[in-house]
């Protein structure tokens, strides 16, 4: 017999490469027509598309891509950037585009990093799930935006969905429609002073992703009261911002598994422009110049000032306990 929504789950995975595909596509069209020396670090690359057994796959997302790119433009678009009608790509062209996501990353000179669909697990579970892309020079995250379709717009609008996150360097974090042609003005962000009877812990749906047991372990050491967010993608962060919770907390497994630059990058400008601190759960900074990976950082901690060193405190307790 076969297992409970297995042709659910075979469509959803199916949308989802379609997804990533297709958005790493436009996406880096626009970037490579308006900053044509700009590397990308792209989560995904065409190598799928470009096999024999790739035909289908390649047609679909040559023709969602296109679909996109071809579209009327939309009043905060611009011809220049590659869009609108008369701008369809071939399929090579897209497959092109797609592997221009596939540079190392650099200690120094500027770069974009770009993960398409972050929280994949959360967008086949039709819940948080984020498109994220961040600017990177010299090392330092100097741009970063995260888009969530599925996000309330605030804790007390449930049913109004899909919100923007843009932080950039000394100019704030902020938070937008979706939607282009809502006259909602962006809000300005700060991560809010937590106490102790509000403090909880934002934190991954996916075992496999985080260890989950050691946050509860934190929780404990530092007297949270509130039952920890669950939370897919770096939506995480977007909430963490305006104070949907107080910790971002993510622990390595125990498989050796390293962080990539494109699940934090963004999120780090924010935290930093919202007034918060990231780290690792050692207290060092998150190292963006080593390549695609965080290379030795050990997880990560995100959080209000105060709060973060506390947290970085209880991980050390609860590390010592284990040992
Ligand atoms: N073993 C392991 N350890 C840590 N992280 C891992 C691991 N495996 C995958 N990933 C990355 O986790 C990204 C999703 O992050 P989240 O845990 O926030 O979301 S989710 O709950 O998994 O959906 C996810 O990003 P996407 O692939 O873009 O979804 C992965 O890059
Ligand atoms: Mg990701
Ligand atoms: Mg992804
Ligand atoms: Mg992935």
């Amino acid at each position: 017999m076969s297992s409970p929504y297995a042709a659910e789950k075979q469509v959803a995975v199916a949308a989802v490469r379609l997804g990533d595909f297709s958005a790493q596509a436009v996406i880096n069209t626009i970037l490579g027509r308006t900053f044509p020396s700009d590397p990308i670090v792209g989560e995904e690359d065409a190598a799928d598309m470009r096999a024999e057994s790739g035909a289908a796959l390649r047609n679909r997302i040559v023709e969602l891509a296109n679909e996109t790119l071809t579209a009327p433009l939309q009043p905060d678009e611009h011809e220049s950037w590659g869009l609108g009608p008369g701008h369809a790509q071939t399929a090579e062209e897209i497959m092109d585009v797609i592997d221009k996501g596939n540079y190392g990353g650099s200690r120094t000179g500027r770069f974009w990093t770009l993960d398409p669909i972050d929280g994949t697990k959360g967008f086949l579970r039709g819940e948080q799930y984020a498109v994220c892309l961040a600017l990177i020079v010299d090392s330092r995250v100097e741009l970063g935006v995260i888009g969530c379709p599925n996000l309330p717009t605030s804790s007390s609008s449930p049913d109004e969905r899909g919100c923007v996150f843009v932080a950039v360097r000394n100019q704030g974090a902020y938070q937008l429609p979706l939607s282009a042609s809502s006259p909602t003005l962006p809000i300005n962000l700060t991560i809010p002073t937590f106490s102790q009877d509000t403090l909880n812990l934002l934190e991954s749906v996916e075992k496999a992703h985080a260890k989950l047991s050691f946050n509860e372990r934190v929780a404990e050491v530092l007297g949270v009261k509130r039952a920890p967010t669950r939370m897919d993608s770096q939506a995480k962060y977007g909430a963490l911002v305006r104070g949907d919770g107080g910790v971002y907390l993510r622990m390595p497994t125990g498989t050796g598994y390293r962080e990539k630059i494109w699940d934090h990058a963004p999120g780090a400008v924010l935290v930093e422009e919202a007034g918060g601190v990231i780290t690792d759960s050692r207290g060092q900074p998150l190292d963006f110049g080593l390549g695609r990976t965080l290379g030795e950082n050990f997880g990560v901690v995100a959080a209000g000032k105060e709060v973060h060193s506390r947290v970085l405190e209880a991980v050390k307790k609860a590390k010592e306990e284990g040992n």
